[in-house]
């Protein structure tokens, strides 16, 4: 059985690595330099890294420059998201190197576009279902953006390589994953799904690898490392095992 994969996550917001609960704007925890924190995630043993641009999500500014450095700075694979949502941030954000972007809002408000990049770019356009219950959410998680599951069906139909599932609920709040959800996503799809929000301990990756037969991939865990509930070389080997 493959192993579940761990995107340690740096969000920067404002040049800073930050944290934020239930991915509300102005609960930030800063964390100092992005670079440094993506580092230290690469040299504990990631193999990924999940590096967000939390101003462009919000629509506050933006940090291309940044992101463009920390992702140029990586030997290991970069997952991009915030703010991509059209031809021009696609390509900024292709021409960092990363391996895979990953769209949000724009999956809601332009799936046209979104179909189009899919048959154009493959397996490097992921898109990230940001669910309250089962409703999606964009722009910064501050607008509904329809349901879950229809949204889902015609990205399946359209081709699109992969999910990134997040339940907004459970961001930042280390109160564990949404086990349930998971499921249910993994229930109606083929495509792998990477696992986002939640993640308080080392049991809580061991339990979500017990759904990587289901169709889970991925964890992304962000306040836990941050926290130092526990380190990356102890979350890499309870997933190793
Ligand atoms: O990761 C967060 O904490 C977060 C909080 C609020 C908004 C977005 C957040 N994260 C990432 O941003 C993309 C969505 O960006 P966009 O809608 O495409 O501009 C989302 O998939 C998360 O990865």
């Amino acid at each position: 059985m493959p192993k579940l994969e761990l995107l340690p996550a740096v969000d920067v917001r404002d040049g800073q690595a930050v944290r934020l609960v239930h991915g509300e704007s102005g609960s930030e925890t800063s964390y100092g330099s992005p670079l440094e924190a993506a580092l230290a995630w690469q040299s504990a043993g990631a193999e990924w890294l999940h590096l967000v641009d939390l101003d462009a999500a919000f629509g506050t500014g933006d940090n291309r420059a940044l992101i463009a450095e920390v992702a140029g700075a990586m030997d290991i694979k970069v997952e991009l998201s915030g703010g991509i949502r059209d031809d021009a941030s696609l390509e900024a954000a292709l021409a960092t190197g990363c391996r895979r972007v990953n769209l949000g809002t724009a999956a809601l408000e332009t799936p046209e576009w979104v179909a189009k990049v899919i048959a154009e770019h493959g397996d490097k356009i992921a898109v990230g279902l940001d669910v309250r219950g089962t409703t999606l959410r964009g722009r910064g998680w501050t607008r509904d953006g329809g349901d879950l599951y229809e949204t889902l069906a015609r990205l399946d139909a359209e081709g699109c390589a992969r999910y990134v599932v997040t339940d907004i609920a459970k961001d930042g709040t280390l109160e564990g994953p949404n086990l349930g959800l998971l499921r249910d996503v993994c229930a109606v799809t083929d495509r792998p799904v990477v696992a986002s929000g939640g993640v308080s301990s080392l049991d809580d990756l061991r339990a979500i690898s017990l759904l990587v037969p289901e169709g889970v991939e991925g964890a992304i865990v962000g306040k836990a490392l941050y926290a130092k509930a526990f380190t990356l070389e102890e979350a890499l080997k309870a997933v190793a095992a």
